[in-house]
């Protein structure tokens, strides 16, 4: 599949490196306003292709789009240390009015993958702005959130991350909201595998935990001004996902019709991924409090939304 990839940056030169060095895609195209920058990055990335899978990796304008499955949008500003998501919207809304219409100009059959921040938020603006299916605008939403969940509760109890079955939800920022009572290790929930291995999750482990996910990308920004590896890896699962038509779970970001309570909220729950994008939806049982937390996050969005003027 030939992808896409919009803003050349940390975010989306990490996802380009990704999706080189795992071979999902045959050919990759990066466009950045800043145009050497994006030849810079291409060269670099197609240097590490000679030790992985064959793709061709090439910098390019809006044109050079032309019959790409997927384009990744990570064009746009990044917080500085202390900076939330939701404080870049503004700025983001501009950058995106230009980049979505040149997008859908050239390559009109891609799937829209948004990784710019706010994600929930810059996810329904391409959606109202493409006009396409809310199916087909994906948000990398709280992929990445659910990926930093599994890592700390696979170190706690001794596990590979890969076998912890375990979600975060709402949105992709400080509201989002980590479904313990619906986390599993294999088959068995949490406590049970916790209580069986010695390693009980007190409230003190939950709360580090908890911390350690909400708080992880102020803390990497602190130390190295951003965070670039982690979303690289998870834009390039969705890609993959996307290009095998895996029909695999992740924990995506777009617009639903209902969420705890809350109409037409772009958002991440776990969801089946396939060729044609979002397949269907998985809500997993959640706790009266995880409810509450989840309705919470997903009014914070939904007014966030409702006050764009698109
Ligand atoms: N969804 C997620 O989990 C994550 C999202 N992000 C977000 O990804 C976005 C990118 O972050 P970084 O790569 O670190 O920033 P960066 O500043 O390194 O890269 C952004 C790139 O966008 C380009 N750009 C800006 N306006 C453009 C336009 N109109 N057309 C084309 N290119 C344009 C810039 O020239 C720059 O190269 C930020 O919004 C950041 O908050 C970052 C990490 C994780
Ligand atoms: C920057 C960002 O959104 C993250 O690392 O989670």
């Amino acid at each position: 599949m030939k992808v896409g990839i919009v803003g050349a940056g940390m975010v989306g030169s990490a996802a380009g490196s990704a999706l080189a060095l795992r071979g999902v895609a045959s050919q990759i195209v990066l466009v950045d306003r800043n145009a050497a920058l994006a030849v810079a990055q291409a060269e670099d990335i197609a240097h590490g292709v000679p030790f992985g899978p064959a793709v061709s990796v090439c910098a390019g304008d809006y044109a050079d789009l032309e019959g790409a499955g997927v384009v990744i949008i990570a064009a746009g500003v990044a917080q500085k240390p202390g900076e939330s998501r939701l404080s870049l919207l503004s700025r983001n809304v501009a950058v995106f009015a230009d980049v979505v219409a040149a997008v859908r100009t050239a390559a009109p059959d891609a799937i829209l993958l948004v990784a710019s921040n706010p994600v929930d938020v810059m996810t329904e603006v391409a959606t109202r702005l493409s006009g396409l299916p809310s199916a087909r605008v994906i948000g990398s939403g709280t992929i990445l959130d659910t990926a930093r969940f599994r890592s700390l509760l696979g170190r706690h109890l001794g596990i590979a991350p890969q076998s912890i079955h375990a979600y975060v939800m709402g949105e992709h920022g400080d509201s989002e909201v980590l479904a313990w009572s619906a986390a599993r290790a294999g088959s068995v929930s949490i406590a049970a595998f916790a209580a069986q291995v010695g390693a009980a999750i007190t409230d003190d482990v939950r709360a580090q935990i908890d911390a350690g996910v909400r708080r992880a990308a102020y803390r990497i920004i602190e130390g190295k001004g951003a965070t670039w590896y982690g979303i690289g890896a998870g834009l390039a699962r969705i890609v993959q996902v996307i290009a095998g038509d895996q029909r695999a779970v992740l924990s995506v970001s777009i617009r639903t019709p209902e969420v705890a309570g809350v109409r037409d909220v772009t958002l991440s729950v776990p969801r089946i991924v396939g060729a044609r994008g979002v397949e269907a939806d998985l809500f997993p049982d959640l706790s009266p409090p995880e409810m509450q937390a989840l309705a919470r996050s997903a009014t914070i969005l939904q007014e966030t939304t409702a006050a764009l003027a698109l």
